[in-house]
């Protein structure tokens, strides 16, 4: 008889070799490494991963804005007091990790005392996380990582940027109008750089019936850090209101 972890062999059934010596004997072809079924399961070791240092975080807000801003500029400094108010507010603050308005929010986070969390993703040229993270990871897959924003923030402030930004937006405004985030503010800073695309929204999107009117609620704009706290504070606490109350016409009902 041969037992073969849960396996049990006996007589003509047991195998020549062992499971360890299948795997540790022989090489073979490695074309399966860069087939989807391996796919996959990396797919998944970066959901588990993620997940693990992700799933303890407090209260979060997830920041987005261009990579490509410098510090030293209006925009830059911007994004330092957005990550610092969000600290003073006891927030962490989740960032994609790279450079610019990434570095800005985790750099005012980080100075002011608070949790300063950088989201990589691994791209065609060389690049690593910025140096104001506390707690880091670096995704393969843009999905993968998406979701890490959703899942463990309980905002989205938008600062200004280019097309991965407005991506980052655009599929948080659709998760939110489709219902499959419910109570997520998302906040636009910046009314100058932001308010060509509100115009735009209302007059193209809104006017030929492609959004409902109260679309145009889902997203807010602001000009002012402190008011993006404020936003995002009054909505936390109109949703613990509302489940104080649904759950106490639970416990009354019961
Ligand atoms: C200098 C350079 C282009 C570096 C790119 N390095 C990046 N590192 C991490 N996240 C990024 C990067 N580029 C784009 N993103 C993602 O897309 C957004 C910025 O794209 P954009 O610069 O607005 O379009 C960020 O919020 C971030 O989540």
């Amino acid at each position: 008889m041969r037992n073969a972890g849960p396996l049990t062999y006996r007589g003509e059934s047991i195998p020549n070799t062992t499971t360890d010596q299948r795997l540790l004997d022989r090489r073979g072809p490695a074309d399966w490494v860069h087939t989807d079924p391996w796919r996959v399961l990396r797919i998944q070791s970066e959901f588990v991963e993620g997940f693990g240092l992700l799933s303890e975080l407090p209260s979060a807000v997830s920041v987005f804005g261009s990579a490509r801003i410098r510090p030293g500029t209006r925009y830059y400094d911007l994004g330092v007091q957005v990550g610092a108010k969000l600290a003073e507010a006891g927030y962490a603050t989740i960032t994609g990790g790279g450079p610019g308005m990434m570095e800005a929010a985790n750099k005012g986070a980080k100075e002011a005392g608070g949790l300063s969390v950088g989201l990589g993703i691994e791209l065609p040229f060389e690049q690593s996380l910025n140096p104001y993270i506390d707690m880091g990871m670096t995704f393969r897959y843009f999905f993968v990582r998406k979701t890490m924003f959703v899942k463990y923030s309980q905002a989205f402030v938008v600062l200004p940027g280019g097309f991965g930004t407005l991506d980052e937006l655009f599929e948080a405004a659709t998760l939110v109008q489709t219902n499959k985030v419910t109570r997520f503010p998302v906040v636009l800073v910046g009314t100058e750089f932001w308010g060509g695309m509100e115009k735009w929204i209302r007059e193209s999107l809104l006017e030929n019936g492609l959004i409902k009117p109260h679309d145009m609620e889902l997203v807010q704009m602001v000009d002012e850090p402190g008011e993006v706290v404020d936003i995002i504070k009054k909505s936390h606490l109109d949703i613990a209101r509302e489940l104080d109350a649904q759950e106490r016409a639970r416990t009354n009902g019961s």
